[in-house]
C-alpha cells in the first residue's frame, strides 16, 4: 500500500499556481494500478481517497503505519465503490460481494480488508473514501439498486444527470461520509449545473466510465476566480468547501461524490449563478 499526502491550499494560493502546480495539490492521477492499493492522505478534512485494483492477485491493506493508528481504519469509516467487474471484499472475515457499481459501506474499527476480482480479464476497481467517524456502524453492502435515485437537469441544456445516493442517512446511515454516484444521460455534457458551493462540507469527484481519449473540463475555484483542470478517466479532484465543482465532458463519463464536513445535508448548499462565474 501506498500513501501519498496533500497538505490542502486555500483560494488566494491557488491565484498564483501554475498548471502543474494546481494539479499537484487538487488532482490525483494515480489511483488505480494492477495489484496495487494506492492512498492519499488529504490535509482537507482528512479524507483519504484510494484505489485498488486486484488483477493476478487479491490485495490486503489494514494497517495504520502510515497515519499513527493501529488501523487503518481504527479511527475511521470507509465506503468503497467497485467501479470495475465484479469482486469480493473481505472485512475482518465478513465476505461481500461488490458488483459493478455496488458500494460497501465499512464502519469504524475494521482491522484487515481484502479485495478481489471474480475474473482478471475484468477486473474490480475499487475506489475509496475514508474520513474520521466518531462511532462504530456495521459494514453494509448498498448494492446499486438500493441507490435512492435523484433525477436532475434538463437535456436541452446538455446537463440531465441521474445521481444516486448510497452512503447517506435515508439509505445507508454513516458518522460523517456521504457517497453517491452520477451518471450523466446521452448527449448531455455537464454536471452540477449550476454550481454550487458548500461551506459545510468538502467533496471529491473520481471520474470514470470514460473512453482513454477524452477529458473532463473540471471547473474550481472562487465563482469569481475560477481555475479548470483537464481530468483523464480514474483521477479524481479535490474540492475544499471554498471551492465549486463542476465540470463538462468531451464523451460520456460519471463520477462518484464523496463528501465529508460539519453535516451530511445533501441539500445545505449555495447556489451560484452561472453569471456569476469568473
Ligand atoms: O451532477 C450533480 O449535480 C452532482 O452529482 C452534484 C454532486 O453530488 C455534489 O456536488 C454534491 O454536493
Ligand atoms: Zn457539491
Amino acid at each position: 500500500m501506498t500513501m501519498k499526502v496533500l497538505y490542502g491550499a486555500g483560494p488566494e494560493d491557488i491565484k498564483g499556481y501554475d498548471t502543474e502546480r494546481l494539479r499537484g495539490e487538487f488532482l490525483i492521477t494515480d489511483l488505480f494500478a494492477p495489484d496495487a492499493v494506492k492512498f492519499t492522505y488529504t490535509h482537507v478534512d482528512r479524507l483519504m481517497i484510494g484505489g485498488a485494483v486486484p488483477v493476478a492477485k487479491s490485495l490486503t491493506f489494514g494497517s495504520g503505519a502510515e497515519i499513527g493508528t493501529p488501523h487503518l481504519l481504527s479511527a475511521r469509516e470507509m465506503g468503497i465503490a467497485n467501479l470495475g467487474g465484479s469482486g469480493t471484499v473481505i472485512v475482518d472475515g465478513q465476505g461481500f460481494t461488490l458488483q459493478n457499481r455496488d458500494v460497501l459501506y465499512v464502519g469504524r474499527g475494521a482491522r484487515e480488508i481484502t479485495v478481489a476480482s471474480q475474473s482478471a480479464d475484468a477486473p474490480a476497481r475499487y475506489y475509496m473514501n475514508s474520513v474520521p467517524a466518531g462511532a462504530d456502524l456495521p459494514h453494509r453492502l448498498i448494492p446499486r439498486h438500493e441507490a435512492r435515485p435523484l433525477e436532475l437537469g434538463d437535456a436541452r441544456r446538455s446537463n440531465r444527470r441521474r445521481l444516486a445516493m448510497y452512503i447517506h442517512p435515508e439509505v445507508a446511515p454513516s458518522c460523517l461520509l456521504l457517497m453517491g454516484i452520477t451518471d450523466l444521460a446521452d448527449g448531455s455534457i455537464w454536471n452540477t449545473m449550476p454550481p454550487h458551493l458548500h461551506e459545510r462540507r468538502m467533496e471529491a469527484y473520481c471520474y470514470f466510465d470514460m473512453a482513454a481519449e477524452d477529458r473532463i473540463i473540471h471547473l474550481m475555484g472562487r465563482p469569481e476566480e475560477t481555475r479548470h483542470l483537464i481530468v483523464a478517466d480514474g483521477e479524481a479532484v479535490l474540492s475544499p468547501a471554498w471551492s465549486i465543482h463542476m465540470g463538462a465532458g468531451t464523451g460520456p463519463y460519471a463520477f462518484v461524490w464523496g463528501m465529508t464536513g460539519e453535516n451530511q445535508e445533501y441539500n445545505d448548499v449555495t447556489p451560484v449563478a452561472v453569471a456569476e462565474l469568473k
